[in-house]
């Protein structure tokens, strides 16, 4: 059975599911040494935003399959590093997107009528009505960065609170902001104008220390900034400096550069700052949501199925690829095989994707393609997650194109691979039972399933040729399952496929290509 490792803490609902198909260990709190030290035995690893998986991590995951982040947030997680050795890293994108916004909020209001300060003073015994005098959001100015899943639910409620709204998002459409209610303009405006600014982007080069020095001198002596993202978006030394110099009002972070928070200048502030210890996914119904969420991801894929909200691989949506489940076999078979008539070193690989193929829906086929091209050099270690890195890495340029002019069937795939040994083509199809069909070599038309040892010859169309190369097989004693000729014009050029029952000895090829009229001969295996 497999194992899955659980090292932050997961709702219950989510336990249960993964022990449906693997052993499960929960070990809270490892260090990122005792996490390198076991991770070797276990095939998946469930987290949160406690645990860090480093390069060295997945350096010694050597069974690992897939990490999946209960959260949002993967900046835990070296992708890059997981995406080279093929792992899967799913997350829930949604499962937490109302219990990150509504903490959000609860934050704003929290700094606006001081109750955190108040409640400890209550509780002290304290009576202090006059200290502790709040201001009201109606009328205020939100600043909202980042107008994701989180921001755009901040926008409705703040919008209910008769808030005016101003979002700096590069990649949303002033159509959608408008339906919102809100107002896109630059990051400049937005601090400048903004009574409230709330952060929700992810951590990423472009918006570490986003809010830094320069920038808070930029906003209103009155402003209020809240972090419920990432910890590092504000430079919290420069933050603390502008508080401590009233050059802002105050502040509310949820996240922190380094987590836990520990020595830090916020701490002693007053009541300016509200903070809490990375509670914004911290509710029952989110954790419920995001456990069970993925969870349900690691078991598909532990059973072989795709997962749906994989973030290291491009395009696989499941319904997609649940359709174009049938020719992703087709197009691994077809770049196999190109690869190995290829022979050498591959610099170019162009995909064709034909007739009702020929849409957008169709780009697995070409990673597919990739995956099938690379078989021979990486084996297991291709999958669907690298196969695209695999190409890059090894300066295989790969070219997708596509023609729905090609009626021969409903769909088709091309494929051509330019080496330093030449160029080759391939074309491929499903029969209405789904069943493989090679229809294509070369650029002459066949018409074969794949076989597990194939021959190919490429050969002048004479009488006596195909009876010579039966003979030679049989002479070394080499048993032929089927065998057909495609050629474009009589006593031209042809290719003949011969599929036979065990691999072809060695030296044979040899004397294949020694026969007259041989041009060419190549022997693969699928
Ligand atoms: N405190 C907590 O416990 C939680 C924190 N989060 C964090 O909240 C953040 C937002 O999450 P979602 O709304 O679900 O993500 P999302 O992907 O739906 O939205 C992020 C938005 O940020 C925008 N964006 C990206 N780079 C930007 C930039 N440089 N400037 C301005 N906008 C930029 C994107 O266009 C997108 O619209 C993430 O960092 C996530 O990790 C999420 C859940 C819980
Ligand atoms: O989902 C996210 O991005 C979060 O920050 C939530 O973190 P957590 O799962 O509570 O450690």
């Amino acid at each position: 059975m497999s194992k899955v490792l659980v090292s932050d803490s997961i709702d219950q609902a989510g336990i249960d599911i993964l022990s449906q198909v693997a052993n499960v260990d929960v070990k809270l709190g490892l260090k990122p040494e005792e996490l390198q030290q076991i991770i070797g035995e276990y095939d998946a690893l469930m987290i949160r935003s406690g645990t860090r998986v480093t390069e060295e991590v997945i350096e010694a995951a050597a069974n690992l399959k897939i990490i999946g982040r209960a959260g949002v947030g993967v900046d835990n997680v070296d992708v890059p590093a997981a995406t080279r050795r093929g792992i899967v890293v799913v997350n829930s994108p949604e499962g937490n997107t109302i219990a990150a916004a509504e903490h959000a909020l609860a934050m704003m209001m929290a700094m606006s009528r001081n109750i955190a300060d108040a409640n400890a003073s209550v509780k002290k015994g304290e009576w202090n009505r006059k200290t502790f005098v709040g201001t009201e959001v109606y009328k205020k100015t939100l600043g909202i960065v980042g107008l994701g899943k989180i921001g755009s639910h901040v926008a409705g409620v703040a919008k209910a609170m008769g808030m005016k709204l101003l979002a700096f998002d590069p990649f949303i459409s002033n159509e959608r902001a408008e339906q919102m209610g809100v107002q896109l303009v630059d990051m400049d405006l937005l601090v400048k104008q903004a009574d409230y600014i709330t952060l929700h982007i992810p951590k990423t080069p472009e918006t570490a220390h986003l809010i830094n020095t320069e920038m808070l001198a930029k906003m209103k002596p009155n402003a209020r900034i809240i972090n419920c993202a990432r910890g590092g978006i504000i430079d919290e030394e420069a933050l603390a400096v502008a508080l401590k110099e009233g050059k802002i009002k105050g502040a509310a972070l949820d996240v922190y550069e380094s987590e836990p928070l520990g020595e830090s200048p916020l701490k002693a502030l007053g009541k300016e700052v509200v903070l809490t210890p990375h509670l914004g996914a911290s509710t029952t119904e989110a954790q419920v949501n995001v456990a069970i969420d993925v969870a349900e991801q690691i078991r598909d894929v532990m059973l072989g199925l795709p997962a749906r909200s994989a973030v290291n691989i491009p395009g696989l949506n499941p319904n997609v690829l649940e359709e174009l489940k049938p020719y992703m076999q087709l197009a691994e078979t077809l770049g196999n095989l190109v690869g190995q008539l290829a022979g050498g070193r591959v610099e170019t690989l162009k995909v064709t994707l034909q007739g009702e193929l020929a849409t957008n829906k169709s780009q697995p086929l070409v990673i597919a393609s990739i995956k099938g091209l690379l078989y021979q050099a990486l084996r297991e270690r291709v999958n669907y997650v690298n196969a695209n890195i695999e190409a890059k890495e090894r300066g295989i340029r790969v070219i997708e194109t596509r023609d729905d002019s090609v009626k021969d069937y409903a769909g088709s795939l091309h494929l051509e691979a330019t080496g330093n040994l030449g160029t080759h083509d391939v074309t491929g199809a499903l029969l209405g039972d789904g069943e493989i069909r090679i229809t294509g070599l070369d650029s002459f038309p066949i018409n074969v399933p794949p076989n597990r040892y194939m021959l190919f010859t490429v050969h002048r169309d004479m009488p006596g040729i195909i009876g010579k190369i039966g003979s030679l097989l049989g002479s070394f004693n080499v048993n032929i399952a089927s065998m057909q000729v495609g050629r474009k014009i009589v006593r031209g050029d042809a290719v003949m496929v011969i599929s036979i029952d065990d691999p072809l000895p060695d030296g044979i090829l040899n004397e294949i290509t020694k026969v007259p009229g041989i041009r060419d001969a190549y022997t693969v295996t699928l």
